[in-house]
């Protein structure tokens, strides 16, 4: 730089022509340019390594390296590579993270840079372009929906006003199960799991429930089963952005289909409900439907938080939501997923994470009669052998709160959460993370570790009442070592409602029967990696009734 300074100096004395402007002209914008090209090659030369990791092949990466428990191989990596280590998931850079001090540094120090998402094409697609609170980027659309979907859909005065509807569905559940108790049949629990949560919460969407009308509701499961398959089928584009435009295996052009389809569905369920609203006058039934309805004609309170037509769609969709999430994570894995029992799991056995946590505490319960023993006691004395459950009781009911933690510790739904991906380049734990690293958190990882939990893969429901702060372990992540629904600004808005419909339906079930294993059958806890953490094989049990009053059933 000062050779090329001396130069100039020399070319402009040369003709004994030191003009100041001469200088000024050529020599300074030389000085300025080479200056800030060294500065850039020392930046790059400063900036942190990637973290370490294994390598894999050309083009498709650590893919065919992974075996088919993809928690339980991160957590194994981890031990080499230490807790945070990158590696290739075809074109992807993906980082896996699994200490509570980087955790924290992600979903607290440097939240706002990692609270995008990377949603795959067909998502995009099915969700009207992104505009829904799950794939949409941190932003204002996001804030907005997001404010939406927490204050006005789940908000508390709402959830309680909702009660009736999911009180109804658990109720009526109750009702069969007893009707099967006669002859001493034995039930597919988690399938009377699904089919109770599901009805709560069609109920709650648009006071509908599957069975009321087949036609109707098996046509728009039919819908929603597509979907999955669309948005879990591995796409070349995803992979690949720049063969993106050329949708080679159409997937792009299925989803427009489909979303025509759903938009046909979604737009007749609104019509009915605004042509009831006008016959019947007021507001109508203030499920979530009527409360999007009355943001898109009215705005919100603040005057903020009006919603589109097609928000008000794709808010509608949000029941798979979780799923949905779990797909975009696991189309990354196509080499390790058998992809014919993942599209049966959908078209089957029916996929929702509370229902799948209903049957993996009931499991545990089952497993641990001492437990199980405790829930009783709890129920009868706050409940009562002659009363029903409400939710009034559910805050009392500790003992099954903190059966339900340790449940959700030991086989959390999602064990690597939800991806985030870092808006910029940043630093974390002395390594750099490019812009758009796929970033899992490693939940199952720090559930389990020894250096934490005392016999961490025992079932102890204790561990959970003898923490004398009881915050300390809430279910809003504020724990970095416990964190079955995320944390941070993306943390799960679902959470008061899954753990609220959890504990209402298993305490429900639990206080009006007693459940059994069929005579000659044990109980094993295996698991299978999917959409979500299932078991490996249904839970089956015989129920009998607890309640000698049979007007309570
Ligand atoms: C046992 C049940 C559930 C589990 C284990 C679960 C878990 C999760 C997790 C781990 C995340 C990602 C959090 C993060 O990135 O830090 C998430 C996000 C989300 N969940 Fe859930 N969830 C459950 C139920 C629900 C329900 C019932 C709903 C809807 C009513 C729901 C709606 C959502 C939404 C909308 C997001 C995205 C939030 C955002 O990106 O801003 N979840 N969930």
């Amino acid at each position: 730089m000062l050779h090329s300074f001396r130069a100039c100096y020399a070319a402009a004395t040369s003709k004994g022509d030191i003009s100041a402007n001469y200088f000024l002209v050529t020599a300074i914008p030389l000085l300025l340019s080479t200056g800030l090209l060294l500065s850039r090659f020392l930046r790059r030369k400063q900036r942190a390594p990637l973290p370490p990791g294994p390598t894999g092949l050309p083009l498709v990466g650590y893919l065919p390296f992974l075996g088919t428990h993809l928690h339980r191989e991160f957590t194994a990596l981890a031990a080499t590579y230490g807790p945070i280590y990158s590696l290739r998931l075809g074109r992807k850079l993906c980082m896996v993270v699994s200490s509570s001090s980087l955790v924290k540094e992600i979903v607290r120090d440097q939240d706002a840079i990692f609270a995008n998402r990377d949603p795959p094409i067909s998502a995009v697609v099915l969700t009207y372009g992104g505009d829904d609170v799950a794939f949409s980027n941190y932003g204002p659309l996001w804030k907005k929906l997001r404010k939406v979907f927490v204050r006005e859909m789940l908000g508390g005065a709402n959830l309680e006003e909702c009660y009736g509807l999911r009180k109804q569905q658990v109720r009526s559940s109750v009702k069969e199960v007893h009707k099967r108790c006669s002859g001493g049949e034995a039930m597919d629990f988690g399938e009377m799991a699904f089919k109770t949560t599901t009805n709560a919460m069609l109920s709650m969407l648009w006071g509908g429930v599957a069975g009321d009308d087949e036609g109707f509701y098996g046509e728009f499961r039919e819908l929603e089963s597509e979907m999955l398959v669309l948005m879990g089928t591995p796409n070349v584009s995803d992979f690949i952005p720049a063969l993106a435009r050329f949708d080679l295996q159409g997937i792009e052009k299925k989803s427009k289909k489909l979303l025509d389809k759903f938009d046909e569905i979604l737009s007749s369920v609104i019509e009915e409900r605004l042509r009831a609203v006008e016959k019947r006058g007021g507001n109508g039934r203030k499920d979530f439907l009527q409360v999007l309805l009355d943001l898109n004609r009215n705005g919100g309170s603040d005057g903020e938080s009006y919603v589109t037509t097609n928000q008000v769609k794709a808010l509608l969709m949000v029941r798979f939501l979780s799923v949905e999430f779990y797909i975009t994570l696991l189309r990354g894995f196509f080499y390790t997923i058998d992809w014919s029992l993942f599209q049966q799991d959908i078209l089957v056995g029916g996929t929702d994470t509370t229902s799948t946590m209903l049957e993996w505490t009931m499991a545990q319960l089952v497993k641990h009669p001492d437990a199980m023993s405790k829930v009783y006691k709890e129920l009868n004395e706050i409940v009562g052998q002659n009363d029903i459950v409400e939710e009034s009781h559910l805050p009392n009911l500790t003992y099954l709160e903190a059966v339900i933690k340790e449940t959700f510790r030991i086989h959390p739904a999602l064990p690597l959460l939800v991806p985030r991906c870092p808006s910029r380049t940043c630093e974390l734990g002395g390594y750099t993370i490019p812009k758009g690293t796929i970033v899992y958190l490693n939940a199952y990882a720090l559930h389990t570790d020894p250096q934490l939990w005392e016999d961490p893969l025992e079932f102890k429901p204790d561990r959970f009442l003898s923490v004398e702060d009881d915050t300390k372990f809430d279910f809003q992540g504020n724990n970095f070592q416990f964190l079955p629904f995320g944390s941070g600004r993306r943390v799960c808005p679902g959470q008061p409602l899954a753990v609220n419909t959890l504990k209402y339906v298993l305490a429900t079930l639990l206080h009006s029967f007693d459940w059994k294993l069929p005579a000659g059958t044990e109980l094993e806890l295996e698991d299978k990696f999917g959409i979500v953490i299932k078991k490996m094989n249904p839970l089956v049990l015989v129920p009998t009734p607890r309640l000698l009053n049979l007007e309570l059933y």
